[in-house]
């Protein structure tokens, strides 16, 4: 048998994050290795400690994972890959329980955000708590008994910790999607797919006092007719007022138009760093 690749992510088993794991390599291709911070994650790919990590990035009904931008930003690492999971929330609570019962909901403060129409609709007379994943969430329902504990996680998180489905598809919108970056160590090479199937991901500074400035940044990928998929920015640490700006593009860093307009806009940025180059990802439903 090949051998597994370990896989870093963030929160217990039974998440989101280990579901995407499965879903990109295969069970037989990885071992999903919980940690608890997403700090920690980064540190274990990059000490060698995991071959690759899978953290979220962004959700299309509650928008970007902020705090992975900026350790993308911090740590040596690079994106060799993506997925798009599709998303169900699930009300879990004690077998038996019922939901007039619910006066505590614990999830993800993502999860909460996703179902945040839900909980205020039909759970008026519950307190939204934020918990550091939804399977721990769900976890700590199981093991507390109470009858009026709640968790917001996925269908493996009620089957592996007991729990049974009160209100099932809670999330705000059926279109509910969250983007996982597959990361490895720098030297490794992400797979190349033919042209018009790669994507690049870049992280960029503007130069002070230029007038116009962000601008002609963007006008290096217009003039060479390659799309953009996302421009996020971020605070500028010591810099107040100033940002750094993350920009996934269409192309791969092997190809010449891309190559062109990375060294154009070498020039007119202050700084600019790749933080991949990788097949764009599939959606797995
Ligand atoms: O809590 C989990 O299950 C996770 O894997 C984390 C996470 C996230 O951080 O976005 C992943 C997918 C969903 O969007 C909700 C939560």
């Amino acid at each position: 048998m090949a051998e597994k690749y370990t896989v870093a992510f963030q929160g217990e088993l039974g998440a989101f994050s280990e579901e995407a794991i499965l879903a990109y390599f295969g069970a037989e291709q990885a071992e999903p290795v919980p940690l608890p911070e997403f700090e920690l994650v980064f540190e274990a790919l990059e000490s060698g400690q995991v071959d690759r990590a899978m953290i979220p990035i962004e959700n299309s009904l509650f928008g970007s994972v902020h705090v992975n931008y900026d350790l993308l930003r911090a740590h040596a690492v690079s994106i060799i890959g993506e997925l798009e999971l599709r998303i169900r929330h699930h009300l879990l609570g004690l077998p038996g329980g019922r939901i007039e019962q619910i006066r505590h909901v614990y999830s993800h403060p993502q999860a909460l955000g996703q179902c945040r129409t839900y909980l205020r609709t039909h759970l008026q007379h519950a307190e939204a708590i934020p918990a550091y994943d939804t399977a721990g969430a769900a976890r700590m329902v199981a093991e507390m008994g109470d009858p009026a504990a709640a968790a917001i996680a996925g269908i493996r998180a009620a089957a592996k910790y007991g729990l049974e489905v009160l209100a099932s598809g809670i999330e705000s919108h059926p279109q509910n999607y969250t983007r996982f970056l597959v990361l490895a160590r720098p030297e490794v090479t992400p797979p190349e797919g033919p042209p018009g199937t790669m994507k690049t991901s870049i992280v960029f500074a503007l130069r002070e006092n230029v007038p116009g400035a962000l601008f002609k940044s963007l006008a290096v990928f217009a003039l060479r007719d390659l799309d953009l998929y996302k421009i996020e920015s971020r605070p500028l640490v010591g810099v107040p007022g100033s940002y750094l700006f993350y920009l996934d593009v269409a192309g791969s860093v092997h190809e010449e138009a891309v190559q062109r307009a990375m060294d154009h806009l070498a020039e007119v940025a202050a700084f600019v760093r790749v933080l991949g180059s990788y097949p764009r990802g599939r959606r797995v439903d």
